[in-house]
C-alpha cells in the first residue's frame, strides 16, 4: 500500500510504515488542488492540519483505506464521508496528551505567579516585588470541561498541588482518581479557573461566551489549550476588563482562521487581537501546547501502533 505523508514528522512514523510493509511518498509542499489530482493513487494518507479533508478532497480519495491524522484534532477531516467510503481515520491524543497536561500547568503557573510580564520587568531594570505577588494552585478549585486524554493529563499534573479538580463532560459516569465529575452548573459556580479540554464540535463552538461567562458565580482565570473557536474572543476581552475573567492563558485563538489553511497573519486579525497581546494578565502561545520533543516521537508511535493493529495481516 502507498502511504501519503502531507506533514513533516519524527521518522519514526514513516520507518514504523516502512517495517509495516507501506510505501512512503512524501509531499510537504503541494497545494490541495495538487494532492487532490493524485490522491487516487494511494490507500494511506498521513496529515496534522495542513489544509482540511473535505467531501470534495475524500470524494477523489477512491483509494484511500486510511488517514493516520499525527494529532489530537479531527474538526480538519469530514468523519462522515470518510466513513461512508469506508476509510478508517486514526487520531494520536495518547502520543501528545502528556504535553498539553503540562503546558496547561505552565500557562496557570505563570499566570499566578506573573512569570511572563516579571520576566520581562527585569530584563528591562525594573525590580518590583509588591506588583509581582503571586497565586498558588494549593486551596483552588480548578474546573475542566472536557475530560478526554488532555483533561485526565491535566488533572494528572494538578495531583500534588492540594487543590480540588472538578471536571464536566457530556460523557456521563467518568470515574476518575484525580478529578471529580459534576454537572456544568456546579462547575460554574464553584471554580477558580476554568481549563477547555474538548473537540471543536458543533456543542463547543462559541461555548465560552458572554452569557456562559456570565453564570460562573466567582471571578476566575480561563486556560485554553483545546480550540480557540471555542472562545469568543469578544467576549472573553468583555470579561477580562470587567474583571470577571481575572486573567487568561492562551495557546490557541480564535483567529487561528481555518487553522487548517492559512495560519493567521497579522493583518487579518480583529481589534480584540490587539487587547490580548498587549494584556498583562494574558499569555498567549502559538499553539504549541501539544508540541514536545517527546511528543513528537509519540504522536509517530501511536499512529504506527493504531495502523499495525488495524492492519495486522493485510498490508
Ligand atoms: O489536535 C492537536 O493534536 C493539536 O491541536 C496539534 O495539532 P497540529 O497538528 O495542528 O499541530
Amino acid at each position: 500500500m502507498k502511504v501519503l505523508h502531507l506533514d513533516q514528522n519524527h521518522p519514526a512514523l514513516a520507518e514504523g510504515l516502512a517495517q509495516l510493509g507501506f510505501e512512503n511518498h512524501m509531499d510537504y509542499n503541494s497545494s490541495k488542488t495538487a494532492i487532490e489530482a493524485k490522491i487516487q493513487d494511494y490507500q494511506g494518507l498521513i496529515i496534522r492540519s495542513r489544509f482540511p479533508l473535505d467531501a470534495t478532497f475524500l470524494q477523489k480519495a477512491t483509494q484511500l483505506k486510511f488517514i493516520g491524522r499525527v494529532g489530537a484534532g479531527l474538526e480538519n477531516i469530514d468523519l462522515s464521508v470518510a466513513k461512508k467510503m469506508g476509510i478508517t481515520c486514526f487520531n494520536a491524543p495518547e502520543g501528545n496528551r502528556n504535553a498539553v497536561g503540562e503546558h496547561a500547568l505552565g500557562l496557570l503557573l505563570s499566570l499566578f505567579n506573573k512569570l511572563h510580564t516579571a520576566h520581562v520587568e527585569v530584563q528591562s531594570g525594573l525590580w518590583q516585588r509588591e506588583a509581582n505577588r503571586g497565586l498558588e494552585i494549593e486551596g483552588k478549585t480548578i474546573g475542566l470541561i472536557g475530560y478526554g486524554n488532555m483533561g485526565k493529563a491535566f488533572a494528572k499534573v494538578l495531583r500534588g498541588f492540594d487543590c480540588e479538580v472538578l471536571f464536566y463532560d457530556i460523557k456521563e459516569n467518568i470515574a476518575d482518581e484525580n478529578a471529580t465529575q459534576v454537572d456544568l452548573q456546579t462547575l460554574q459556580e464553584n471554580v477558580d479557573v476554568l481549563s477547555l479540554h474538548t473537540p471543536l464540535t458543533e456543542l463547543t463552538e462559541k461555548m465560552v461566551n458572554a452569557e456562559f461567562i456570565s453564570r460562573f458565580k466567582k471571578n476566575f482565570w480561563l486556560i485554553n489549550t483545546a480550540r480557540g473557536k471555542s472562545v469568543v474572543t469578544k467576549d472573553l476581552v468583555e470579561a477580562l476588563k470587567s474583571g470577571k475573567i481575572l486573567g487568561a492563558g492562551l495557546d490557541v485563538l480564535e483567529f487561528e482562521k481555518s487553522s487548517f489553511e492559512d495560519f493567521f497573519t497579522q493583518k487579518n486579525l480583529p481589534a480584540e487581537f490587539n487587547y490580548l497581546t498587549k494584556a498583562k494578565n494574558v499569555i498567549l502561545t502559538p499553539h504549541i501546547a501539544g508540541w514536545t520533543q517527546e511528543s513528537n516521537y509519540k504522536l509517530a508511535k501511536t499512529i504506527v501502533d493504531k495502523v499495525a493493529a488495524h492492519f495486522s495481516n493485510e498490508v
